[in-house]
């Protein structure tokens, strides 16, 4: 590859230019669950009970009656034929001159507040999948029909013709010139340009797109700012990020999950049990009244209102609306989530796998010293270091020059006057440098050198080697300098482990989760750096492929595995994951590969990501204990007073001093509807998520919300039984 000096209008940090501000320890704070406005501006989070959002969702509440929808959840179901049963009984009271099985306002109060268990249940799932809605209109204010410039051959001076860009197929050339809005997704072939892409990131801070490499993927409805592009569409109609970001915050292509599924068979069983041991009461009842030839049979009004207070309504209600907050918690820690099943997922996992440059550590290694070896001038050492990093753009080869420019006054050259050939840095040789001349300059990991120059029929010198291992042991990259087969000396790279990044990893430890950092960098820096940042393991000396064989064996060992990453090396590692976040800034096939996309593009988001899950989980958990004990409780409040008729005796059992039997159902239904809406807040919101071991966790949650579930239900049936009385209704 020949120097290639970019004549373009961006501005980038050149070398020589004055040095970057010095990096920050803890980055500055930004909203904790920022949301964004139509300009792409990060806003405050949105309110849980936005009427925008409540208004269309008590509509929603009514039309998702329709019981084919209802047919999805058992037990909602069940109460939905609750309802409809009981308002026959009470048009049939109406209507019949005889005296009815019960009083026709006992039967019509009852039947209303079935209604509104379902509508409430109903209602939770239309303000959850409301809040995503808020989400994608914003997204889908970015994907405007544009006029599209699609070009006959990838230059930028081919044939070209406008066409609407809801038209474009993969594969089209598409021109893109400063200020036009990108029609599709693609990457670029041609060109390089800073793109303004707030309309999907929220981001206002411009990027810069170019061909080759891991930069050349662009969202459709991002802005060129600068400059023009060349780009090859990648995605038909209807199929392009964007569009499949919208229907998944819709929640349009929500599948029930795999836990999903499985509680939602555990709660079925539980209501076929409660529906046949309810069924059956009746003919006993009518039996037992029929062989002591005194009392009244149980009336149908009172079994069903007995029946919707034993099922697990609250869990059963609440349960949707649970898994889709967990998704728009992703959304609004600006991770879009591909499915439901990857934020489950994300709960469960029990390895990550973190880059250290950027992830663990601030990721701007620094040169900070020029080492040179015995017999070298430092000045000869600094001309040649700085020779093969003018067009090394990384960070590291950028702070070299900047050194030689500090340290040792030397300027910039002009490698393309010099007739020079740039050899880019990779991760797969780890070394980058420059043929000028007869010169031939190489920079790189110790090993890489060490290769390079035993192959040009020379040797490292052990005093390279011993200042290799000082530096790398303090944490830092030793970069070791050589001209054709001589080695000249070492740069050492600072780079600086991230505030706070220990303590998030003590949490995730107790939390019962696997650190792992993933390096090129060599075992010595590996090993000091993951002491210093407190991680459980390090894979040194990483490539790709080690990288995928880690992962498949933790898999293999029965684990769940998170990864992060952007590159089209790392696609392989990323499908296999369980968790794979791809960073926005990513190549198309590394967001391909993954489940999830962080339009921050932090890695260190991951932590967070993984926090979600648990919360999801842990809420989901928490409900369904809620939702059983509550259950357990008013069984006590019912059962005596649903067959004192039957059974006189029962009447003892009323411990609760509930006012009459039918106060007493009645207060079981309305309270078994109205909590429904009180954990509305907590499903959505989920509940406070501490860092502390899984098992404690679960102590804590069992006691809370089981003793919680208990204990709940007997001071609101008696407090909902005495505003009853006082209001003279029963
Ligand atoms: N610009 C560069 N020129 C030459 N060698 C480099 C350059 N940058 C890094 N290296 C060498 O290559 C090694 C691997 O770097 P690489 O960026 O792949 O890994 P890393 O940054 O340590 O890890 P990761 O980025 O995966 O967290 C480094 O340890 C260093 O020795
Ligand atoms: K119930
Ligand atoms: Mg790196």
């Amino acid at each position: 590859m020949t120097m290639h000096l970019h004549t373009t209008g961006i501005a980038r940090a050149k070398p020589g230019a004055p040095a970057p501000p010095p990096p920050e320890l803890s980055p500055p704070p930004r909203p904790r669950h920022p949301s964004r406005d139509v300009e792409g501006k990060k806003t405050a989070a949105r309110p849980l009970f936005d009427p925008a959002i409540v208004k269309p969702a008590i509509v929603a509440a009514f039309r998702k009656l329709d019981p084919r929808h209802q047919a999805r959840n058992p037990v909602m179901f069940v109460v939905l034929a609750g309802s409809a049963l009981t308002t026959a009984l009470f048009v049939h009271a109406l209507l019949s001159e005889r005296e009815g099985e019960e009083p026709a306002g006992f039967i019509l109060a009852v039947s209303l507040w079935l209604w509104f268990t379902v509508l409430f249940a109903n209602f939770a799932e239309a303000v959850a999948e409301g809040r995503g809605k808020a989400q994608a209109d914003t997204l889908r204010k970015a994907r405007r029909d544009v006029e599209a410039v699609k070009l006959a051959r990838p230059e930028r001076d081919a044939e070209r013709v406008a066409v609407p860009a809801s038209s474009l197929r993969r594969g089209d050339l598409v021109l893109v010139e400063a200020g036009a809005i990108i029609p599709g997704d693609g990457d670029v072939v041609v060109g390089v340009a800073s793109v303004d892409e707030s309309a999907v990131t929220g981001e206002s801070a411009p990027v810069v797109r170019e061909s080759g490499g891991d930069r050349s993927a662009v969202t459709g409805g991002t802005r060129v700012l600068s400059d023009w592009l060349v780009l090859r569409i990648s995605a038909n109609p209807g199929e392009a990020f964007l569009d499949r970001m919208i229907s998944m915050v819709e929640g349009a292509k929500r599948k029930k999950t795999p836990n999903e599924i499985a509680l939602d068979i555990l709660l079925a069983a539980l209501t076929i049990v409660f529906l046949l041991a309810t069924v059956t009461l009746l003919p006993y009842s009518v039996f037992s009244v029929r062989a002591a030839g005194q009392g009244t049979p149980i009336s149908i009004t009172v079994l069903t209102a007995l029946l919707v207070c034993l099922i697990p309504t609250t869990i059963g209600g609440l349960l949707s609306a649970i898994g889709i907050a967990g998704m728009d918690r992703m959304i609004q820690a600006n991770v879009i989530a591909m499915s439901g099943r990857a934020v489950e997922a994300a709960g469960d996992v029990d390895v990550l796998l973190l880059d250290k440059t950027g992830t663990i550590t601030l990721g701007n290694r620094q040169a900070t010293a020029l080492l040179p070896t015995d017999g070298v001038e430092a000045r000869a050492l600094a001309d040649a270091a700085q020779l093969a990093s003018l067009a090394d753009e990384t960070p590291e080869g950028r702070s070299v020059v900047v050194l030689a420019k500090e340290k040792y006054g030397l300027r910039e050259r002009d490698l393309s006057a010099l007739g020079a050939r740039f050899v880019p840095f990779s991760a797969q040789t780890r070394m980058s440098g420059v043929d000028s001349g007869a010169r031939e300059i190489r920079k790189g990991a110790f090993d890489a050198i060490e290769a390079y120059v035993k192959e040009k029929g020379g040797a490292v010198p052990s005093a390279v080697r011993a200042a290799t291992e000082a530096i790398a042991r303090k944490g830092g990259t030793p970069l070791v300098v050589a001209e054709g087969g001589e080695v000249l000396g070492v740069i050492h790279l600072k780079d600086i482990v991230k505030g706070g990044i220990k303590e998030r990893f003590g949490d995730l430890r107790r939390m019962g989760i696997k650190t792992v950092m993933i390096t090129g960098d060599n075992p010595l820096t590996a090993a000091a750096i993951a002491a210093e940042a407190g991680v459980d393991d390090f894979l040194a000396q990483a490539t790709p492929e080690a990288k995928l064989k880690m992962i498949r064996d933790y898999q293999a060992g029965g684990r769940l595995v998170a990864m992060t990453g952007d590159g089209t090396n790392d696609a392989p590692a990323l499908a296999q994951a369980d968790v794979a976040v791809a960073m926005n800034t990513g190549t198309q096939a590394a967001k391909e590969a993954g489940n999830m996309v962080d339009l921050d593009s932090n890695p260190t988001k991951l932590i967070e990501i993984v926090e979600i899950g648990k919360q999801l989980l842990m809420t989901r958990g928490a409900l369904t204990t809620f939702s059983l004990a509550n259950d357990v409780a008013k069984y006590f409040a019912i059962i005596p007073a649903a067959f004192v008729s039957t059974y006189p005796a029962l009447g003892r059992l009323n411990v609760m001093g509930l006012a009459t039997p039918r106060s007493a159902v009645l207060s079981a239904v309305i309270f078994n509807a109205l909590i429904i809406v009180a954990l509305i807040p907590l499903a959505l919101r989920g509940i406070r998520y501490r860092s502390v071991g899984a098992e404690r966790m679960l102590r804590r949650n069992l006691l809370v919300y089981g003793a919680g579930g208990l204990i709940v239900p007997f001071v609101g049936i008696k407090g909902i039984d005495l505003l009853l009385s006082a209001l003279g209704l029963v």
